[in-house]
């Protein structure tokens, strides 16, 4: 589970959320697969829409050039994000997301390695609506900043609880990794932040960054999946 500080500036937040409220809005079960829509109770924005696609392809481009996503992620293909909204007492209740889903507008498909929730309304907006997330190390919950985002196992059980205050605006995605499998990916993002670190440090080992460097990149031919 890794938390992205910021994708999205204050003001690109406040021009998503004025937009959005302008977009047409359709019953989330539209977009459910089998047994998640009997827990989705929630609303997207019509992904027809031309704002909202639109909307959509401002933030596919934010992800690619946020570096933190990229490492964590190493994304083959994204999905174009969906919005959704929840009111008061609307939830989604535990899923998991399906395993391959088709790109829309497309014959691809995509295998959902990672899921993405970009945050867009700030926490003390909405009461409830946290996103929970089952992990081997119990439940974990999480409420982020207007603009963060947090992406997580897509195989994980996982909800967002119900609302009580106000409304709950946010982006999700899905991405199918270079690298599927998860624990791999995990090291090569550890890997590579270390070395960012080490050259935000300003650390002067030139020889040993480069190879620290060309080992990582090996790793990634030696086990990418395109
Ligand atoms: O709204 C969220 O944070 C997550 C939504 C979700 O789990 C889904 O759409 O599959
Ligand atoms: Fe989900």
């Amino acid at each position: 589970m890794i938390v992205i500080e910021r994708i999205l500036t204050t003001e690109e937040v406040s021009l998503f959320r004025k937009q959005l409220a302008d977009a047409p809005w359709l019953d989330g079960k539209q977009t459910a697969m089998g047994m998640a829509a009997s827990v989705k109770n929630n609303n997207q924005a019509d992904a027809n829409d031309d704002v909202v696609r639109q909307l959509a392809n401002t933030l596919l481009a934010k992800f690619g050039s946020t570096p933190k996503v990229v490492s964590a992620a190493l994304p083959h293909k994204i999905f174009p994000p969906c919005f959704n909204r929840y009111g008061i007492s609307e939830e989604y209740g535990f899923h998991v997301d399906a395993a391959v889903m088709r790109i829309p507008g497309t014959n691809e498909v995509l295998r959902s390695d990672m899921s993405m929730t970009t945050f867009l309304s700030e926490p003390d907006e909405y009461d409830g609506g946290e996103l929970i997330i089952a992990t081997e190390f119990g439940e974990q919950q999480i409420k982020l900043p207007a603009g963060y985002a947090v992406l997580y196992p897509s195989s994980s059980l996982h909800k967002v609880t119900a609302v009580t205050r106000g409304e709950r605006v946010a982006a999700i995605t899905w991405m199918q990794s270079m690298v599927a499998d998860g624990s791999l990916r995990q090291n090569l993002y550890q890997l590579d932040q270390t070395i960012q670190k080490l050259i935000s440090q300003g650390n002067t080992a030139r020889s040993e960054l480069d190879q620290l460097h060309n080992v990582y990149h090996n790793l990634i031919r030696q086990f990418t999946q395109l």
